[in-house]
């Protein structure tokens, strides 16, 4: 990941809202944690989506430790990242982030969020994800990524990485990405700072799918901060 250019792809957050990345995992480590989904012991609680009317599918959260590929990516993710934060963090006058995760963790726990949020969620034909955004305690790391494992086109159909934005007294813009087997898609967790007319405004962000027409879909969702 070392090869990757952050600062094009942290330029094309800060002003589409969103950035597909180059692959970030190959085939063989897709197939891998596809593979993960049914195995017991790697997670700390699973999700029926149906059951909460949070769409239909089912996700599973990561248990500590994570499995090694999932942690070495979220640790690797973050540093870039905390950069983009810190220079949205500024302009929105709001605090400001460690460079490693590891001190963002400990941070987390010092305000008792210590559940790890990492997760992987699998969707079938129809299935689909409400548009949300992924909070979960005071402390809120800016910015996430969700890694594509299954193949658009072969595995499945349908199925976008869906985003809207709500922008104050102005009508809501959605988009939409289609990122490739092991592509990324950078996104913010909760709103990002869009230049208006005295200076910087929090736009809200939502995400979520759009239906799975036919075939599974499966995608790593990383997520920096932990859970309380
Ligand atoms: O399945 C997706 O692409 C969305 C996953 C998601 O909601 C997340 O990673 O937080
Ligand atoms: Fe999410």
């Amino acid at each position: 990941m070392g090869e990757l250019d952050w600062a094009a792809i942290t330029a094309e957050v800060d002003e589409a809202g969103f950035a597909v990345t180059p692959p970030l995992l190959s085939p063989a480590e897709c197939r891998e944690i596809i593979e993960l989904f049914d195995r017991e012991g790697v997670f700390r609680s699973t999700v029926v989506m149906a059951r909460h009317a949070f769409g239909d599918g089912t996700y599973r959260y990561f248990a500590d430790p994570l499995v090694p590929l999932v942690a070495k990516l979220r640790r690797d993710l973050y540093p870039p990242l905390a950069r983009l934060a810190n220079l949205w963090a500024r302009r929105l006058d709001e605090r400001a982030y460690p460079e490693d995760l590891e001190t963002l963790l400990a941070e987390c726990a010092d305000h008792g969020q210590h559940r790890p949020t990492p997760l992987l969620l699998r969707y079938g034909p129809g299935g689909y994800n409400c548009l949300h955004q992924d909070v979960y305690g005071d402390l809120t790391f800016p910015l996430q990524v969700a890694i594509m494992l299954s193949t658009p086109d072969e595995d499945f159909t349908g199925g976008e990485s869906v985003f809207v934005e709500n922008r104050p007294r102005q009508q809501s813009r959605a988009m939409v990405a289609r990122p490739g087997t092991g592509q990324g898609v950078v996104f913010p967790v909760r709103h990002r700072p869009v230049p208006g007319a005295r200076g910087y405004r929090r736009v809200a962000v939502r995400h979520g799918v759009s239906a799975v027409h036919t075939g599974r879909r499966a995608v790593l969702g990383v997520i920096f901060h932990n859970a309380r």
